[in-house]
């Protein structure tokens, strides 16, 4: 007997999203059901197309179907749309996702971490951009090889709009493509939070479904207006498991925390984890002390997303502008695994429904 799109649905309303801890169907997860007379077919729609639990769900959903398939082939679809939830809103209103890359410390490796995050989650399919706010040191140009780049300007509704470069799939806007190469601008809080909301709002971003914003380290006026200008969906901190470097990014993390600011804190990412020798990957060497980072997220009660080791390779790459997760070895796996955990943060920090906000300071 023909068997029923009201009994496929059945059968997948027993398959849970382990991260989202609800079944498949509840979710509104599935799609594009059709019964023939040879074939079942229908498509999951994940969070992010950097889930890493594709394939854990497709084979709960083959192993719900398979017993009342009457020995139909059975064709699983994965396919994705990330989830948001933001208002709706002028400003930027096709990004998804706004997320605030931040240090407590200068020089842990946050631009480095934004980067490599960046073009891992566009390697998935994802649409990423980066806004580099980082006035004391903005370090994307480079790190992308495009210092010599100028974003170009349209006119739209009478108003002047920046086109973002795009390179390795990922569109970026930094403060650096705003000042004269080799003249050192002093930027003062105002001039820097005035180019950052420019950033926001006179640019054509389009649609994204994650935008990363490289921070100043520490906490600045940057900090603030961000939070005040757009909804952040979440931070994530980067240090190193140094104690010095700990201290100070649990002042940034506090700063996330206060009550009038109130950004979700979406983990802690350690960097610089241990030294490896490219050829001795198995060789690890210590030198800032043993999992800081992953004791300070213990202590905070926030997710741990990951280590990344010291590695020649990574300040290289950094230097010569083409981002280490573009090339095989251990740091595009560190850094993959790294975008898979930032992704599915994410879609369980929206799986929460609650609405994401800009912060209104009296
Ligand atoms: N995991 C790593 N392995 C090797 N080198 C790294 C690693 N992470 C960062 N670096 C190098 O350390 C230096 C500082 O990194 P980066 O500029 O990303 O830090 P930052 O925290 O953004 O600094 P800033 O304080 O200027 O914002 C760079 O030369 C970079 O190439």
């Amino acid at each position: 007997m023909k068997i029923t799109e009201k009994e496929v649905l059945q059968a997948l309303s027993k398959v849970q999203d382990p991260d989202l801890k609800k079944d498949l169907v509840t979710l509104g997860m599935i799609e594009n059901i059709k019964i023939t007379a040879e074939e079942l077919s229908l498509s999951v729609v994940l969070t992010t197309p950097a889930c890493p639990l594709k394939e854990v769900i497709k084979k709960d959903c083959l192993a719900a179907l398979e017993p009342i398939a009457n020995g139909l082939n059975i064709n699983i679809d994965m396919t994705s749309n990330v989830t948001s939830v933001r208002s709706k809103s002028l400003i930027m209103p096709n990004v998804k996702n706004i997320i605030a890359v931040a240090s407590g410390k200068g020089g842990v490796g946050k631009s480095t971490v934004t980067a490599n995050l960046a073009v891992a989650l566009a390697k998935t399919g994802a649409s990423v951009g980066i806004i580099d706010a980082d006035i004391f040191g903005p370090s994307i140009p480079t790190m992308f090889d495009c210092e010599h780049e100028q974003p170009n300007m349209v006119e739209e509704n009478g108003k002047n709009m920046l086109i973002p470069i795009e390179k390795y799939g990922v569109k970026l806007l930094s403060i650096g493509f705003l000042t004269p190469k080799d003249n050192a601008i002093i930027w003062r809080g105002p001039m820097a939070s005035s180019a950052l909301k420019q950033f926001i709002s006179d640019v054509k971003w389009g649609e994204l479904d994650y935008l990363l914003i490289d921070l100043p380290p520490g906490t600045s006026d940057i900090h603030l207006t961000l939070v005040q200008s757009v909804p952040v969906t979440g931070a994530v901190i980067v240090t190193t498991p140094q104690k010095v470097a700990i201290a100070d990014a649990q002042k940034g993390l506090s700063m996330f925390r206060q009550p009038q600011i109130n950004v979700p804190l979406l983990g802690v990412i350690e960097n610089m984890a241990y030294f490896t020798p490219e050829e001795l990957p198995e060789n690890k060497y210590y030198l800032f002390g043993q999992d800081g980072g992953k004791k300070m997220a213990e202590k905070y009660d926030i997710p741990f997303l990951g280590e990344i080791p010291l590695v020649q390779s990574i300040r290289e790459s950094g230097d010569s502008g083409y981002p280490a997760v573009m090339k095989d070895g251990v740091t595009e796996e560190a850094f993959s695994e790294l975008a898979q955990n930032v992704a599915r943060r994410v879609a369980i920090r929206n799986a929460s429904k609650e609405k994401t906000k800009i912060v209104q300071m009296n």
